[in-house]
């Protein structure tokens, strides 16, 4: 294989590999600080909780010392972002990183704000391990730029993002997952994409921080192979979507069954379901 070559992963290992994570994070009541925006934190905790781990949304600087050595994993999330919550989330991300604890970003609306771009780039700094956002918060991410005209809700297409994605990959030396239609998960160079969920998941707020809050669960058992944890949660989470829109009439009852679905999913349904490609047009190699 020549350097910088894409490596062609076996897509027949990927059902095993998200049901081993999933029954290790519901085996293994894992504490996850949630440092996040006040729109999510309902749908965070409860996305949390339905796989068996324990949110805790302690966000006071004063608290960091105590509580975040104890926590399995750590989640920032800049969505309501404001200058007196990014020292918390600098030095819980600092601490984190210091005490061999995986962390996971999400850059809510990157691009909105100066303010924001640059929290987010100061956030990278302190090497997530993961994360996630949509596809113009990692074009933005990516190329440092403000893009005033998107809000926290994508403007682009997953596939718009692939090559910024493999950029902060290199740059962060972190995993980089871009969420859409198809969800692109890219490390080094290696680079798959999940074509699990439906499109109403953007039709509920908050669904977004909820996958990256879950990739922090998963990365949580497994922080040596955050790659394998973020594609596993991202199918785990399109597989409950897709099983909660059966049984729901819009958003607010796909919420609902979503967190049902993931409650209940079982091997056989996550097997038969999950839907992986390792070679994205255009970008296979
Ligand atoms: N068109 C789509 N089809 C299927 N699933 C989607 C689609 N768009 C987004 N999703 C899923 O919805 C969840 C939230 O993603 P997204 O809407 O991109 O994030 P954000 O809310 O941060 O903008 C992810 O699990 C993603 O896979
Ligand atoms: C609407 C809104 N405004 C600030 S944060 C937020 C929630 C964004 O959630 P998501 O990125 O998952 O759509
Ligand atoms: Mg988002």
């Amino acid at each position: 294989m020549m350097d910088g070559e894409t490596i062609k992963e076996p897509p027949q290992e990927w059902g095993p590999t998200a049901w081993s994570h999933l029954s290790a994070v519901r085996d293994r009541s894992l504490l996850i600080q949630c440092i996040t925006n006040f729109v999510s934190m309902d749908l965070v905790a409860n996305t949390l909780l339905s796989v068996g781990a324990s949110p805790a949304m302690l966000h006071s600087t004063e608290e960091i010392p105590d509580f975040t050595p104890h926590v399995h994993a750590l989640y920032v999330n800049v969505g309501t972002l404001s200058s007196d919550w990014l020292p918390a989330m600098m030095a819980a991300a600092r601490l984190a990183t210091k005490l061999g604890k995986p962390w996971v970003l999400d850059p809510v609306a990157a691009g909105a704000s100066r303010f924001r771009l640059n929290a987010c780039l100061e956030l990278l700094q302190l090497k997530p391990t993961v994360i996630r956002g949509n596809a113009s918060e990692i074009l933005a991410l990516s190329q440092a730029s403000l893009a005033p005209t998107t809000g926290v809700d994508s403007s682009h297409e997953s596939m718009d993002a692939v090559e910024a994605a493999k950029c902060l990959a290199q740059a962060s030396g972190g995993v980089v997952a871009v969420s859409g239609a198809v969800d692109i998960i890219t490390q080094g160079n290696r680079l798959v994409g999940v074509h699990n969920g439906v499109p109403m998941l953007q039709k509920i707020t908050a669904t977004g921080c909820a996958v990256t809050a879950l990739i922090a669960a998963f990365v949580a058992v497994d922080p040596l192979h955050a790659f394998e944890a973020t594609v596993s949660a991202f199918s785990v989470f399109g597989i409950a979507g897709e099983m909660g829109m059966e049984q729901a009439k819009g958003p607010a009852s796909l919420r609902m069954h979503l967190i049902d679905s993931l409650y209940g999913l079982d091997q056989v349904a996550l097997l038969s379901r999950i839907n992986i490609t390792t070679a994205l047009p255009g970008h296979d190699t």
